[in-house]
């Protein structure tokens, strides 16, 4: 049994139950991102609220770009990406989706998986990652998009696509390609590694290890002060500049990107992978 699945040593029963129910009119009431801007700093905190664990759907990424379009209409100075949850900052894609997905659905989610890249990769401020808890999968991903990382304690991060079965989408490989040193990266990817924050900070996965959110708030609002004398103009430019290779990759080559995702998830051997994972995800408790 892989160390991942391992990790997921309690029981679950209820992901079938979530896959046959409807979510009761409070869910659906409930923001997906909520925003909060400090008036004095002039920064954001976007708070991902897909509880219990803020894995990614179609819905939570276009929330996600909406939060952004709403920061840049609003000319923010900065953003300070977290959780609601009080230990996952997000346990990445909803493995409901991946499981019990069709090439339409599977191509709508990573068209919106793009849009919310795009809009945090190519922001006109920098974003800052309060890592309050567990980020997976997609949620180490969207830590790794912003320009500064500060995890709590306690938990783990990192890219475990491969134990999922989903063979590495380019751009994942490109940025963890950049920001972790050759040979992390190779091992990481390739074998879906979990890391302690401690692990990832001398990786340079994580930039900070701190021991509560407060914490972690507190060091991404020192990050985000660090701009605040340099023209901004000058940082952008210099910002895309270093980011280019990848946003051109998926503004140049969106449906071929979409293709390769649906192309990995709906294979055999994948499916296979998801449905074991999913299974012992289920059966942790
Ligand atoms: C251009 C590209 C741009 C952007 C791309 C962006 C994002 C995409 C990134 C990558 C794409 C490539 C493919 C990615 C595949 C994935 O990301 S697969 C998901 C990987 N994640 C995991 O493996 C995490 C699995 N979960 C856990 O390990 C644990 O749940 C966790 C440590 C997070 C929390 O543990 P614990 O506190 O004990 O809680 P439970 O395990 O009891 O979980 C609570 C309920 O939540 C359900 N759940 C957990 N994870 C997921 C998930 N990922 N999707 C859906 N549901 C999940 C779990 O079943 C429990 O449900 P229940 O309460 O029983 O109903």
């Amino acid at each position: 049994m892989s160390r991942n699945i391992l990790f997921l040593s309690k029981t679950i029963n209820s992901n079938v139950r979530r896959l046959c129910t409807t979510p009761t009119p409070v869910q659906k009431a409930e923001k997906l991102v909520l925003i909060d801007v400090n008036d004095k700093t002039g920064y954001g905190t976007l708070s991902m609220n897909r509880l219990p664990v803020n894995s990614l759907n179609v819905e939570l990424f276009n929330a996600l770009s909406d939060a952004y379009d709403e920061m840049e209409k609003n000319k923010s100075r900065g953003v300070i990406l977290t959780s609601t949850s009080p230990k996952i900052f997000s346990a990445g894609l909803d493995i409901n989706d991946l499981y019990s997905g069709d090439s339409k659905s599977w191509s709508e989610l990573w068209d919106a998986s793009q849009e919310a890249f795009l809009k945090i990769y190519d922001a006109s401020f920098p974003s800052a990652a309060a890592i309050n808890g567990h980020a997976i999968g997609g949620g180490c991903f969207f830590s790794m998009i912003c320009d500064y990382r500060a995890m709590v304690k306690g938990y783990q991060i990192g890219l475990n696509e491969i134990q999922v079965g989903i063979a590495l989408p380019k751009v994942l490989v490109m940025i963890m390609g950049k920001l972790l040193p050759r040979r992390h990266a190779e091992i990481s990817l390739t074998q879906g590694t979990l890391y302690s924050p401690e692990q990832a900070s001398k990786i340079n996965l994580v930039d900070d290890v701190v021991v509560d959110k407060a914490e972690a708030i507190i060091k991404c609002e020192a990050f985000l002060n660090k701009f605040r004398k340099i023209p901004m103009d000058a940082v952008n430019t210099t910002k895309r500049t270093i980011r280019r290779e990848e946003i051109d990759y998926i503004r140049n080559n969106k449906q071929k990107d979409i293709d390769d995702f649906v192309k990995a998830v709906e294979s055999v051997e994948a499916q296979n992978t998801i449905k074991m994972y999913y299974q012992a995800l289920k059966n942790k408790k």
